[in-house]
């Protein structure tokens, strides 16, 4: 079991208030993804529920159980952090083993907990190594391997790959994914990277100054945002907001995704000149300025041979869009 629940968690540092007033369920066995900009406070609640830091208001209940006075050691829950951790001068074996040790567990079981894991995370021909002999990739399928043999209710990352290069993330993260539906464990996951969001999570929490802005599935956030906060913050590149009243459109933003703002040499609903385009690959990114709604990105499928300086024609797809308020808040 491992059930997570925040009832109206405020943290303060001396007269700064960085967490205000957060409820939040996580259930048994779900992949709960923190996300917001830089300083949104998505590690200071997950140090929260780590007891790293106190809560200077509210609740924070495991399996129904009240911990917040209870020591991080004691809180069956097992954190992985950015930076690795690890004991230099200890095997990777032993890294693994330390905290079942240190707990008096006997030898021979930690030893086959620690053959699981590294069986799960192929770590098998690594086990006698110490830190300084593994890449950065390694080291942190050792730390997240050091999690998993401790069997905590809750595992918590906290930017777990931000270290590693683009390759390695997307291994580790699959990986992640796997050990997710392998081991059914409750993981609350914080991270800066929108993929990683989409991807792993069951569920987003979207902070801003320290406060929910929602919560969904991925695909919901991406398909029903809530308000212009959220719709900007999920989905890369960003989602566009136009003048609706330019357009003819209710409300006061109209916003819409890249991909739904089509682009012709011939014909639109209002001109742009292109500002510069990326070619991908598989798709095409043609940013262009229109004096009316400003910088405005296109995603186009395939390669085109847009340039920059060309003046062009956009049409956003109206029914695709989302409309906001004056407020920021959606209008359904
Ligand atoms: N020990 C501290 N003392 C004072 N202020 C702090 C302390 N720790 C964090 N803060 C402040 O609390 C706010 C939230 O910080 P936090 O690290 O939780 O943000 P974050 O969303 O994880 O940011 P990032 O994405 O940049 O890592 C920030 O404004 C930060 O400056």
């Amino acid at each position: 079991m491992g059930a997570l629940e925040l009832k109206a968690v405020g943290k303060s540092f001396g007269k700064t208030e960085v967490i205000r007033g957060v409820d939040l369920t996580v259930e048994d066995g779900e992949f709960c993804v923190f996300v917001g900009p830089s300083g949104c406070g998505k590690s200071t609640l997950l140090r929260i529920i780590a007891g790293l830091e106190d809560a200077s208001a509210g609740d924070i209940l495991l399996d129904g159980q009240r911990i917040n006075d209870v020591a991080p050691a004691k809180r069956e829950l097992a954190m992985v952090f950015q930076s690795y951790a690890l004991y230099p001068h200890l095997t990777v074996r032993d890294n693994m083993g330390l905290a079942l040790k240190q707990a008096g567990v006997a030898k021979a079981e930690i030893a086959a907990a620690t053959d699981k894991a590294a069986d799960m995370l192929a770590l098998g021909p690594l086990m006698d190594r110490r830190p300084a002999e593994l890449s950065g990739g390694q080291r942190q399928r050792v730390a997240i391997g050091r999690a998993i043999v401790r069997r905590p209710k809750l595992f918590l990352f906290d930017e777990p790959l931000s270290n590693l290069d683009a390759a390695l993330r997307v291994a580790t993260r699959i990986e992640i994914a796997r050990l997710h539906r392998e081991l059914a464990a409750t993981m609350i996951y914080v991270t800066h990277d929108q993929v990683e969001a989409m991807t792993l999570a069951d569920k987003i929490v979207v902070l801003r100054a320290g406060r929910v802005e929602q919560v969904g599935a991925p695909m919901q956030l991406y398909n029903d945002p809530d308000n212009v906060f959220v719709a900007g913050f999920i989905g890369s590149p960003q989602m566009n907001f136009l003048k609706a009243a330019a357009l003819g459109e209710q409300g006061e933003t109209l916003g819409i995704r890249p991909e739904h703002l089509e682009v012709s040499r011939k014909a639109g609903r209002f001109a742009a000149q292109i500002s510069h385009v990326e070619k991908l690959g598989g798709e095409t990114l043609v940013y262009a300025r229109s004096e009316t709604h400003g910088l405005l990105t296109t995603r186009l499928f395939g390669e085109h041979d847009f340039a920059v300086d060309e003046t062009v024609h956009l049409t956003p797809l109206a029914e695709r869009g989302f409309r906001f308020d004056a407020e920021g808040q959606r209008m359904r």
